[in-house]
């Protein structure tokens, strides 16, 4: 891989497992996880539904991507946890392009939503429809930024932080 392969950014919608498989790949291969909902929450002290709710989307979009690009500047090697917004940016897109391996975990809209529902994610909670649109626009940008794509439908978060982690291994040393 031309580039540096030494931070792993973890991509896709909601409920892929981005998070989960994030910390599992940390601990495994010892290296930093970090959580970009993580480290926003902490940063502003609300939650994201909150920050949503008092602020709007556009404010939580640019901390997004904000945050990004101070964890671009980070000495590698670690792994990121994006939201399923964070890649949309165009900012967040070259950042993403040119300091990170990108991996795409990926699973049909269903299968996402009934892992995303829930009080703590405000763009899953607006319905079906909704997600499944959301979903549907965004998969092309997913798609142009991946390095590489993991189907996520139907193995456990062990089994994909293992494969991610085989795959990042791999690009490190090409
Ligand atoms: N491969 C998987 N199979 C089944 N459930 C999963 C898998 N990966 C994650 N989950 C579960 O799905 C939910 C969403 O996971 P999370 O890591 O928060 O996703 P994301 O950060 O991509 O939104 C959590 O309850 C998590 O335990
Ligand atoms: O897809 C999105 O726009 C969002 C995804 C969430 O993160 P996860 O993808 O980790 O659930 C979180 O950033 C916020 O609720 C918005
Ligand atoms: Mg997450």
């Amino acid at each position: 891989m031309s580039k540096s392969s030494s931070r792993l950014a973890l991509i896709g919608m909601m409920g892929a497992g981005k998070s989960r498989v994030a910390e599992l790949v940390g601990q495994h291969a010892s290296v930093p996880a970090w959580d970009l909902d993580v480290l926003i929450e902490r940063e502003q002290g609300f939650r994201i539904a909150e920050i949503f709710q008092r602020r709007g989307e556009a404010y939580f979009r640019e901390l997004e991507q904000r945050t990004l690009a101070g964890l671009s500047l980070r000495p590698g090697p670690f792994v990121l946890a994006l939201g399923g917004g964070a890649s949309v940016h165009p900012q967040s897109q070259k950042i993403l392009t040119s300091h990170f391996a990108v991996v795409w975990l990926d699973a049909p809209a269903e299968v996402l939503y009934q892992r995303a529902y829930g009080p703590d994610r405000p763009l899953a909670a607006r319905g079906a429809s909704f997600f499944e649109t959301l979903a549907n626009e965004r998969r092309p940008i997913y798609e142009g930024l991946a390095d590489w794509r993991v189907d996520v439908a139907s193995i456990p978060a062990e089994k994909v932080a293992a494969c991610i982690l085989s795959w990042w291994r791999g690009a490190a040393d090409a």
